[in-house]
């Protein structure tokens, strides 16, 4: 599905700022698989999204989706394949838009553009069924400005748009941590109900080893640009939270934050 073939990323090359943010980096995901990946500051884990969708290109390495090489493909062409949600619930919707507008745009996604929104009926009542199910009283604001939402409002709903077109793959950039522990709970678990319904391919960034051993069926730890440990099914299972911070800092990792533990 996902084929990271030996991918590595300098920033700053030639100055004295240098930073080799991936160091040949690979990775195989198949499909379905929903990988959780933590690491300490600066260990390359948004490199690694960031490079997957294109947001710039690699130094060497190749990336497949689908055995299909989309290394030099540029960012808006990969996203017909990829959805994402940011750690910042302002990104990835239009504030000034309503609801109902923003998922229509969503639902479209890869369509030819028009000057006006046409509504289906049908798509109307799906959205709302949606929405109810979320929880989180978004069912009766879909004539609302998506801005006047609350951060965990926005962030279910950036989710729903990035899944709603069954995206070949999903990456997920810390999209819980601006969210207090409470709503950060209800979109994780409402992650967990699109990702295993629809079978989506998942990378998901956490600080939280907790949640990253509770979700997915298999968990990466970076460090320093490297994959530290790449566990799965029943050994993921059976790995504790101070299984993954003795991993780290037997691997000379730079000191687990508190955050990183508990998020
Ligand atoms: N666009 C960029 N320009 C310059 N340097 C960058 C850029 N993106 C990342 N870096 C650098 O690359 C290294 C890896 O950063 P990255 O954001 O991938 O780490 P991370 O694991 O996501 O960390 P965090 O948990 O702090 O978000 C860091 O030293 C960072 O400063």
């Amino acid at each position: 599905m996902l084929r990271v073939d030996g991918i590595s990323k300098t920033f700053f090359a030639g100055t004295v700022n240098e930073k080799l943010a991936l160091k040949n980096v690979s990775l195989e995901m198949k499909p379905g698989d929903f990988i959780t990946v933590i690491g300490g500051n600066g260990a390359g884990k948004s490199t690694l999204l960031n490079s997957i969708a294109g947001v710039f290109q690699v130094d060497s390495g190749k990336i497949y989706i689908d055995n299909m090489d989309v290394t030099e493909m540029a960012e808006h062409k990969r996203a017909a394949y990829i959805g994402r949600v940011f750690q910042d619930p302002m990104l990835g919707t239009a504030a000034g838009m309503m609801v109902e507008e923003n998922l229509a745009m969503a639902a479209r996604r890869g369509q030819k553009l028009h000057l006006r929104w046409g509504f289906r009926g049908d798509e109307f009542v799906e959205f709302k069924e949606k929405l109810a199910k979320l929880d989180l009283g978004l069912e009766d604001r879909l004539k609302s400005r998506m801005g006047t939402l609350s951060g965990g409002q926005r962030q279910a709903i950036t989710l729903l748009m990035a899944t709603l077109r069954r995206p070949k793959l999903l990456l997920l950039d810390e999209h819980t941590a601006a969210l207090d522990p409470k709503t950060a709970e209800k979109v994780l678990a409402l992650t967990r109900n699109i990702v295993e319904t629809s079978g989506l391919t998942t990378l998901m960034i956490t600080h939280n080893m907790r949640d990253a051993l509770r979700f997915g069926n298999r968990l990466l730890m970076l460090n320093d640009g490297e994959i530290l440990l790449d566990i799965h099914g029943e050994e993921k299972a059976k790995t504790t939270v101070h299984d993954l911070l003795d991993a780290f800092e037997h691997s000379g990792g730079n000191g687990a934050s508190d955050s990183m533990v508990l998020g």
